[in-house]
């Protein structure tokens, strides 16, 4: 079995993303979510992704964005980002090790916190405009 890596370079990152999203895109509770959404963009949604995680990991700035309203009328509630995390943890557990690895998974679960809780609050006051 190969030895889990550091993740340092975008490569590392890109495999990360590129891993991730297959298995997310297989995930039947979580597929049909991406896809509905995502259509034919996957290729520019994975550049998003690479760009958001270099971003935040490796410190080098190419993702802007307000990634929070792009989640906040999705289709999804708790049980969709437990899942989410555990795709993403494992994929991490698998592949990498280090001090990163630890980092991309609590910034994961402190934005998954962020979007539920601004879902949710969504839900509840759709008649009123947060957008
Ligand atoms: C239930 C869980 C989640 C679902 C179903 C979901 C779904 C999506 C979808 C469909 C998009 C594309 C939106 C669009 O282009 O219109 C997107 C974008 C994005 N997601 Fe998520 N997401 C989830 C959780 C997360 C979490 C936990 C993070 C934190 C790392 C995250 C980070 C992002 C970012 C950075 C973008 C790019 C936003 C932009 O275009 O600037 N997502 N997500």
């Amino acid at each position: 079995m190969a030895e889990n890596r550091e993740i340092i370079h975008l490569d590392d990152i890109k495999q990360l993303v590129d891993t991730f999203y297959t298995r997310v895109r297989a995930d039947e509770l979580l597929g049909p979510v991406f896809e509905g959404r995502i259509q034919d963009n996957w290729a520019r949604h994975l550049d998003i992704m690479y760009r958001f995680w270099q971003t935040v990991l490796l410190g080098e700035l190419t993702y802007q964005g307000s990634p929070g309203f792009k989640h906040i009328t999705l289709p999804v509630g708790e049980e969709h980002f437990e899942r989410w995390l555990q795709i993403f943890y494992q994929t991490i557990d698998e592949l990498f090790t280090g001090e990163k690895a630890v980092e991309a998974k609590w910034r994961a679960e402190r934005m998954a916190e962020m979007f539920h809780s601004k879902i949710e609050y969504y839900k509840q006051n759709k008649s009123r405009s947060i957008l």
